[in-house]
């Protein structure tokens, strides 16, 4: 399904923020790994999140939903004896599950967007895997991957964080149901440091206990602990919402959205302080950050690392600011469902944007005058791409055609529906 996105000078309403895909991850996996019986209210629904969901299932959790609320019953430490797990185009879910499936005799993770999450790395996972004794059969450190495991007992393990995160996160979520206590060492740098301040507070809300050093480059985790089965509320997302909010920066809007915690640990909750910086009029006070814009905006400097999900939507809100903003410290943007940089610097430069690429940096040199258009983009399979495609095609002097837009249902299915309720004229077609 591809989508037409018409120039809409002006964007009003409201909407609620879909919920955040990083928490839904994390409550859904910490509830599977309890014994117990554990409540997750307003879970995200998207791709990303039916996968986790699936693959615990398989993996033996026991799930039970409604409009409002996921009841999971967990496997513990004793997921099922399952040969095949299927997480569709997610990276987080198949970082995160590798670890968990060295507790299995035999897994295999099938390659199902070999496009896009076939193409991204994972060995340094597996590398840390292969220290707690796990044997990982790959393509190259790519997709499908088999994990034998067994009976890993913990102990010490280096990780590099240049890549991703995701794998550091992965032995976090590990290493507690070891039996012995473990050290983990982080090597080479810590990109997207910021999520993994999600993933101990997660783990601390469920009655796990890491000490993490404050830089968060090593972590003592004692072994032998349970996950506790509780009650979780997954908060609003600013990844998907950075998208919408860049778009009401860049037209004439009267904007709000409603679940955004000003406390939240997501990095990309500076999307608030990036538009700030660029000066569009906005107030963010009890949960709603309300934008009226008036689609003049500045250009800023900014490391993209603290926010790395909200990235390409700055990048958008930037094509049309006075001047030149500069992304720096991005170079894990080359390793998402596309290359970040590269890819969509390709499609923003077809859409008439005039920007530039350095190996860790991207360069806007904006045009408060509007871009050109009338051009058929390339989604990448990447949701973030299409979502900052979509900004971009509002102040365009002729309409976009997105190819294969679908993808978006990866973390915001409902982003091209949230948009029209704002008044953007956005079209699917088939
Ligand atoms: O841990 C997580 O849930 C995520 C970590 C980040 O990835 P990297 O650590 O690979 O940058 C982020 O981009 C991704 O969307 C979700
Ligand atoms: C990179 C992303 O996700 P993941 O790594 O989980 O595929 C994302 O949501 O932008």
């Amino acid at each position: 399904m591809d989508v037409i996105v018409r120039p809409t000078p002006v964007l009003n309403g409201e909407i609620g923020a879909l919920s955040s895909k990083n928490y839904t991850t994390r409550y859904l996996l910490v509830a599977a790994l309890s014994d117990g019986t554990s409540t997750i209210y307003h879970p995200a629904h998207s791709e990303d999140s039916d996968a986790i969901r699936r693959c615990i299932r398989d993996l033996g959790a026991e799930l039970t939903e409604d409009e409002e609320k996921i009841v999971i019953k967990g496997f513990g430490r004793r997921p099922k004896d399952i040969k095949e797990l299927n997480v569709g185009n997610a990276g987080a879910v198949l970082r995160f599950l590798m670890a968990v499936a060295s507790l299995c005799p035999e897994v295999t993770f099938v390659n199902t967007y070999p496009d896009s999450l076939g193409k991204r790395p994972h060995d340094d996972l597996i590398d840390a895997l292969g220290q707690l004794g796990v044997e990982v059969e790959h393509n190259e450190g790519r997709l499908p991957i088999t994990i034998r495991g067994g009976n890993p007992k913990g102990g010490r393990i280096t990780v590099s964080g240049a890549v991703s995160s995701q794998y550091l996160s992965a032995l976090l979520f590990l290493t507690p149901l070891l039996e012995e206590d473990s050290e983990i060492i982080v090597l080479n740098d810590l990109k997207s440091k910021v999520v993994v301040g999600q993933t101990l507070e997660v783990l601390e809300q469920a009655g796990i206990t890491i000490h993490a050093a404050d830089d968060y480059m090593s972590f003592k985790v004692p072994g032998g602990q349970s996950y506790e089965a509780k009650s979780y509320t997954v908060q609003g997302d600013y990844p998907g919402s950075a998208a919408v909010l860049a778009a009401a920066a860049v037209t004439k809007s009267d904007v709000k959205i409603h679940r955004l915690a000003e406390n939240s640990r997501q990095g990309e909750r500076a999307i608030i302080d990036v538009l700030r910086m660029m000066e569009v009029p906005l107030t963010h006070e009890n949960g709603t950050v309300h934008v009226q814009g008036n689609g003049r905006l500045k250009a800023v400097e900014f490391d993209g690392d603290a926010a790395t999900d909200a990235v390409l939507a700055m990048v958008a809100a930037a094509v049309f600011a006075e001047g030149t903003s500069r992304f720096y410290n991005v170079e894990n943007l080359r390793y998402k469902e596309c290359d970040r940089i590269t890819d969509y610097l390709a499609e923003l430069s077809r859409a008439g944007a005039k920007v530039e690429e350095r190996r860790d940096e991207i360069i806007v040199h904006g045009m408060p005058e509007g871009v050109t258009g009338g051009v058929t983009i390339n989604a990448h399979y990447d949701h973030r791409v299409i979502m900052a495609l979509t900004v971009v095609g509002l102040r365009a002097s002729a309409p976009l055609l997105i190819k294969d837009a679908h993808h978006v249902a990866k973390s915001y299915p409902q982003y091209f529906d949230h948009l029209q309720a704002l008044g953007a004229d956005v079209e699917w077609v088939k």
